[in-house]
């Protein structure tokens, strides 16, 4: 009998194409999705190589980053680096025979929004795109990652990638969540746990009871913050939810192929006694709704909680950078989470930027207005997700309650296009980094779960969304 084998083990396995001595491998690469910021080059090395794309019906290209989200975008866009990078992407598609969807297109959105929603990404699959969140789709129980430029022309030209084998880890989360208490909060609050780094040289499988129970939106909110934690990638094993979502999906296999295709799926679970190198385990029961304090992922508090004292902490350089971090946020130790007033909320990005997240941002400003210190904004992940919102009347609520509802896009996430934050500016996001200056110079990023977002932005301040009636 061959030794146990993990999730990750399997489909690394089942994707060899080669292995050298030194266990460097080369692996073959199902699917490449491709956006405008990372292919111009690729694409460029392609053409002085005269070589062409091996495999377009395994490349899907969207343009994402820099597209307005704003509705006078049909118009033309107005930018003019935006709109050469955009260019650039259609005409390199075109040239490589690549499907493409333009800022016009109702399939349109955000590179890792888009790819479940067409079925595109599918269990089991090797999944890269030129972009560090592409660990989302391993929510589908596939190995995704990013990859770098030169990699994507790799890609592009061959199908296949170099890759050395990462270590396993495994994140068990038992129990049940609270009420209030969402997928968004157990990332941040596992971030919080092992921190930036603390995922660095891993591959991590989500387990647990409290993951089992969780959509598809909610996984995928939980795998795209995988790369937050340091991890090459994020996967959790495909199960009955996997499969009722992908079914019918415009890509995913159909008739006797499904059927195939889900007999192989079903074997992709870490085996009983698999190793893990690392394994981390947190009780769901116990978990608040998180807010970041600071300019990195892993400052993170309960809502309930205090800005905390760098002076508390014992090692020098860490004290440093946690001063540095509040300084440029502008808070003050032992400020209550609950006292910081906003300037702005975005409600949106791969993140959290899918229908399940806007129904929940609905469920909370339904009947309610945005304070007048606050400039809110929804960004529906693509164009699916919005005619989906629209066709439920969502928009109508957001509108109504008077937040903005733009066109889909990553928008203020990160400040590549015309939505960003003012010098000063304070933000409750759902998006998944807080980088200074990420989103727009000198801005300040606080992340949060769609429904706090939502609160906060009625309310003008943080709140306790189990609190909320
Ligand atoms: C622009 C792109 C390369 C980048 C990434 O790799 O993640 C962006 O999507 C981000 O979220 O910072
Ligand atoms: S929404 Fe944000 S995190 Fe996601 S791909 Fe776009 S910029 Fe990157």
């Amino acid at each position: 009998m061959s030794a146990p084998r993990t999730l990750y083990d399997k489909i690394f396995d089942d994707h060899i194409v080669d292995r050298q001595d030194d266990g460097t491998c080369l692996l073959y690469i199902d699917r490449h999705l491709v956006h405008e910021v990372t292919s111009p080059q690729a694409f460029e090395g392609l053409r002085l190589s005269g070589r062409k794309v091996r495999h377009p019906e395994k490349t899907l290209a969207v343009v994402d980053h820099n597209v307005s989200t704003s509705p006078e975008r049909k118009f033309g866009i107005k930018n003019e680096e935006s709109r050469i990078q955009v260019e650039a992407l259609a005409r390199n598609a075109k040239d490589f025979g690549v499907e493409y969807y333009s800022e016009n297109d109702i399939r349109q959105g955000i590179v890792h929004i888009i790819g479940p929603e067409q079925g595109f990404t599918l269990p089991g699959m090797t999944i890269v795109c030129g972009d560090s969140h592409t660990s989302t789709h391993g929510a589908f129980g596939a190995l995704a990652h990013g990859i770098g430029t030169s990699e994507v022309e790799h890609v592009l030209a061959t199908q296949t990638l170099i890759q050395r084998k990462a270590k396993n880890m495994l994140v068990r989360v038992d129990g049940q969540l609270p009420e209030g208490v969402t997928a968004k909060d157990i990332i941040l609050a596992i971030i919080g746990e092992i921190g930036t780094a603390g995922g660095t040289g891993y591959v991590i499988e989500y387990a647990g009871e409290a993951i089992r129970a969780l959509s598809m939106e909610g996984r995928m909110t939980i795998c795209n913050m995988s790369i937050e934690g340091g991890a090459r990638a994020g996967l959790i094993a495909a199960d009955e939810t996997t499969f009722a979502y992908v079914k019918d999906k415009p890509r995913a296999p159909k008739g006797a192929a499904w059927d195939a295709a889900l007999e192989y799926w079903k074997t992709l679970q870490s085996d009983e006694g698999a190793h893990f190198d690392k394994v981390i385990v947190l009780d769901a029961a116990k978990l608040p709704p998180i807010v970041s304090w600071g300019s990195s992922p892993e400052d993170v508090v309960s809502v309930q909680g205090i800005v905390p004292n760098p002076d508390d902490i014992t090692d020098e350089n860490k004290r440093t950078s946690k001063q540095r971090a509040l300084d440029y946020m502008g808070l003050t130790p032992g400020t209550r989470i609950t006292d910081i007033t906003l300037d702005r909320v975005f409600i949106g990005s791969c993140t959290n930027g899918r229908i399940e997240d806007l129904r929940a941002v609905a469920k909370v400003v339904e009947g309610k207005t945005v304070s007048p210190r606050v400039d809110a904004m929804i960004v529906p992940g693509s164009g699916l997700v919005k005619e989906q919102a629209e066709a439920e009347g969502l928009d109508k609520i957001f509108v109504a309650a008077g937040f903005d509802w733009r066109e889909p896009g990553c928008s203020m996430c990160l400040a590549m296009n015309d939505d960003r934050l003012k010098p000063h500016e304070r933000c409750a996001s759902t998006s998944n980094r807080n980088f200074e200056g990420r989103q727009g110079f000198k801005g300040r990023t606080h992340l949060v779960s769609p429904a706090m977002a939502a609160a906060a932005a009625i309310a003008g301040h943080f709140v306790d969304i189990r609190e909320w009636k």
